[in-house]
């Protein structure tokens, strides 16, 4: 199967939704809104969830999703709906035609909330499953860094879909990596990454929609591993830093790794801009989402990589809405990944 409708639905939807969050991100940038108020993220994550599953919902009426967020809260928070609502009825794409193609947008509040409570799949092995994460990196949102919208089509336990939007990352697939924003939502800013399973993965700006401005992407060849650079979370609770160094060390590698928020490290090494990223459990009974590695695992691998856990197995993205066969990633070009791997084992094993 060519999932050719699957894409383009998914690139559009990702496209509008990162619109949405990126309207918030300004707005919070401006210092409208107050530093500690947390709802900027609130309304980014349920307005982006909307839109999508609206789409999907359009486009694929009898496909299962699972989202991150569910609208309860809301219904008790008629301010909080409302201002939602607003943002979500007034983002819409340039063109016509890829409105049409996601077919519109939801009409009313209730639809909207409707929307919002129609990604409580439990996931699992069987059947056609979106997995959607609207705004992953909410840390990196909140801090004025890097965070994604996030998207990925799951068939019988199987990625075959993966679209991610990065409004903050260079467009440029040969920028230097850096989380660093630059003047905020200035030019040259905002790349979506796109995949299917078997047909490579692509790069475009995110605030053009078509297809012929697609870029192929590639990991960089590492031919000294002691030269790679590792890409880590920001946030050392959702992923050691301590065994990052000595993993580091082990392989010969003194470059300091680059922190960022979000999927966007998928994204990163896939075009070579980085080259390893490690997910280093810090707490033992953590089960990683769906939604925060679906994209990224097959935009990777299609990208020329490898995506197994600490212990060297395949993600496993049919257990339902966790991977709870896994314990953490970790992500490389294909050549060295098992070099990666023995330093991680030798590393953690040695714990
Ligand atoms: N203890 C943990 N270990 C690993 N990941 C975590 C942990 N707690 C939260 N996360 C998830 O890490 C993701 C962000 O990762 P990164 O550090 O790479 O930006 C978020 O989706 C967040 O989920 P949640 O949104 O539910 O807090
Ligand atoms: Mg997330």
């Amino acid at each position: 199967m060519s999932y050719r409708k699957e894409l383009k639905v998914a690139e559009l939807a990702v496209q509008r939704a990162t619109l949405l969050t990126q309207r918030v991100f300004h707005e919070k940038a401006k210092g409208t809104l107050s530093k500690d108020d947390k709802s900027p993220v609130t309304i980014g994550d349920f307005g982006a969830q909307a839109l999508i599953i609206h789409a999907i919902r359009r486009n694929f009426p009898t496909d299962e999703i699972v989202g991150e967020e569910e609208a309860s809260s809301l219904r008790e928070d008629k301010d909080l709906s409302n201002q939602i609502w607003e943002l979500v009825n007034t983002t819409k794409l340039d063109d016509e035609a890829s409105e049409e193609q996601l077919g519109g947008s939801p009409k009313t509040e209730r639809e909207m909330l409707q929307a919002i409570d129609a990604g409580q799949s439990a996931g699992g092995r069987h059947g056609r499953i979106w997995a959607l994460d609207p705004i992953d990196g909410t840390k990196g949102f909140l801090r004025g860094g890097q965070y994604a919208v996030c998207l990925a089509l799951i068939v019988d336990g199987h990625v075959k879909v993966g679209v991610l939007g990065c409004p903050n990352l260079p467009v440029d697939n040969s920028a230097p990596l850096s989380a660093d924003v630059g003047d905020k939502g200035g030019e040259g800013r905002g790349v979506l990454f796109a995949a299917v399973l078997g047909s490579g993965a692509v790069s475009r700006p995110l605030s053009r929609g078509a297809l012929q401005d697609s870029q192929p992407i590639h990991m960089r060849e590492v031919t000294d591993i002691a030269q790679a650079t590792f890409c880590e979370s920001v946030e050392a609770g959702h992923s050691s830093h301590g065994d990052q160094a000595m993993i580091a060390k082990k392989l010969g590698i003194v470059k300091e790794s680059v922190r960022m928020d979000s999927q966007a490290k998928y994204g990163s090494i896939a075009r070579g801009a980085g080259d390893l990223y490690l997910r280093l459990p810090v707490r033992a009974d953590y089960q990683e989402k769906i939604w925060d590695h679906a994209a990224g695992d097959l935009i990777v691998r299609e990208a020329g990589g490898q995506v197994t856990d600490v212990e060297g197995r395949r993600l496993d993205f049919s257990q339902g809405r966790t991977l709870k066969e896994n314990k953490g990633v970790v992500a490389a070009p294909k050549d060295v990944h098992e070099q990666v791997l023995d330093a991680v084992r030798s590393v953690l094993g040695s714990k």
